[in-house]
C-alpha cells in the first residue's frame, strides 16, 4: 500500500513538472543552467579519455572545443563572430575579454584559437570530471588569494608561450559580472603580455541582457557577438607602460561593448558607471 502511494505521488511530481515549467520562469532557469552545468559535467567526462591520450597538452583544447561547440545549439543562442581577421596568424599573444557568466564559455568556444589555453580561477581544478579536463587542456591555474604566486604562475606562463607557441586567454575583470558593464580591469594580462613582448587581442562579447539575467532569472533564445579587436603590439613597452596600456584595452573594448548593446539590445537602459 505505501509503495503505492509513494508511486503515486512521485507520478503527481513528475507530471506537475512541466506546469511548472511553462508557468514559472524561476524554474525554467534553473532547470535551464542545471543543464548547462549537468551536461558541460557529461562532456568532460566524454573529454577525459580522448584527452587522456595525450596527456596534458594544450592541443587537447581542440577536442573541448570541438565537445562545447553545439552546446550554444540547445539554447537557442545565435552567435556571430566580427573581426576574425584580426587574430595575428601565427605567433603567440594574449587574448582579453569581457567575463559576465559561465555562458562566456559558449563565447569563448567559438572562437578560441588553436594552441590557447585560458587562465583560471585554480576553484575550477575541483569541479570534478572538469577539473580533470582542465587540467588535461593545459589550463593554467591561479590561487587569486596568493598575489606573489598568481603573479609567478603568469611570468612562467610568458616563458612558456614563448618557448612552446601558445596563446593565453585572460578575463582581466578577474570574476564574472553581470552588471551589464564592465568592471575595471587588473594589470595581470598585460604583465603577461609585456614580459612575452606579443600582442594583446581584445575581444569583446556582447550582452546577453536581452536574454539572460541571473538577477531576474531569464533565460530564452537570444543573439550573441563576438567581436575581435584590432591588436596591441607591446614591443618595446616595459612594465611602467602597463597601466596606460590597461586603460587603452579597456576603454576600446568599453566603447565596443557599448555598441554592441545598443545594437543588440537598443532598449535596455544604459548600465551605470563603473
Ligand atoms: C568538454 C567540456 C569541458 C568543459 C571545460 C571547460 C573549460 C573552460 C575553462 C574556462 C576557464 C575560464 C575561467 C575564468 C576565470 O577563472 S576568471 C578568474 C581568474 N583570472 C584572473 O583573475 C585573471 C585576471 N587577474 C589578474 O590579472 C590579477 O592581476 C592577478 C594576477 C590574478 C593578481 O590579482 P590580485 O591578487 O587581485 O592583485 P592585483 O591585480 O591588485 O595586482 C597586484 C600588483 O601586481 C601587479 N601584477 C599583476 N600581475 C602581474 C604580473 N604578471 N607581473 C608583474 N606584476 C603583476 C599589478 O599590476 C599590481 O601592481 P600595481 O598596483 O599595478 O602596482
Ligand atoms: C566532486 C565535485 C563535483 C563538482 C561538480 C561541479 C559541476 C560543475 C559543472 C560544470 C561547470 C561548468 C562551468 C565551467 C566554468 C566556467 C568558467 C567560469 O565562469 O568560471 C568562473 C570564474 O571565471 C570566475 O569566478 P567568480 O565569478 O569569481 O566566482
Amino acid at each position: 500500500m505505501e509503495v503505492t502511494v509513494g508511486t503515486a505521488a512521485l507520478a503527481l511530481a513528475l507530471l506537475a513538472l512541466p506546469v511548472l515549467y511553462e508557468r514559472s520562469g524561476s524554474f525554467r532557469f534553473f532547470c535551464k543552467m542545471g543543464f548547462y552545468n549537468g551536461w558541460i559535467l557529461l562532456l568532460a567526462l566524454v573529454a577525459i579519455p580522448l584527452c587522456a591520450l595525450r596527456g596534458r597538452d594544450v592541443e587537447n583544447m581542440k577536442i573541448i572545443r570541438g565537445l562545447m561547440q553545439h552546446v550554444k545549439h540547445l539554447y537557442g543562442i545565435r552567435m556571430a563572430v566580427r573581426g576574425a581577421q584580426h587574430f595575428p596568424p601565427r605567433q603567440p599573444y594574449v587574448v582579453v575579454s569581457n567575463h559576465q557568466s559561465s555562458l562566456d564559455l559558449l563565447g569563448m568556444m567559438e572562437v578560441l584559437p588553436d594552441r590557447c589555453v585560458p587562465i583560471a580561477k585554480r576553484e575550477l581544478l575541483y569541479m570534478g570530471a572538469v577539473g580533470v579536463v582542465c587540467w588535461l587542456g593545459g589550463i593554467i591555474f591561479i590561487d587569486r588569494k596568493r598575489t606573489h604566486d598568481a603573479i609567478s604562475v603568469m611570468a612562467e606562463a610568458a616563458h612558456t608561450m614563448l618557448s612552446q607557441d601558445v596563446r593565453v586567454w585572460v578575463f582581466p575583470e578577474g570574476t564574472r559580472n553581470h552588471s551589464g558593464s564592465m568592471l575595471p580591469f587588473k594589470r595581470g594580462a598585460f604583465h603577461l603580455a609585456v614580459q612575452a613582448q606579443v600582442p594583446v587581442v581584445p575581444i569583446v562579447i556582447s550582452s546577453y541582457q536581452h536574454f539572460y539575467s541571473k538577477q531576474e532569472r531569464r533565460f530564452t533564445a537570444g543573439q550573441c557577438v563576438i567581436q575581435v579587436l584590432p591588436p596591441l603590439p607591446t614591443r618595446g613597452l616595459g612594465p611602467a607602460d602597463v597601466p596606460a596600456l590597461t586603460e587603452r584595452v579597456r576603454a576600446a573594448m568599453l566603447e565596443a561593448f557599448e555598441a554592441l548593446s545598443a545594437e543588440l539590445c537598443p532598449t535596455a537602459p544604459p548600465p551605470a558607471p563603473q
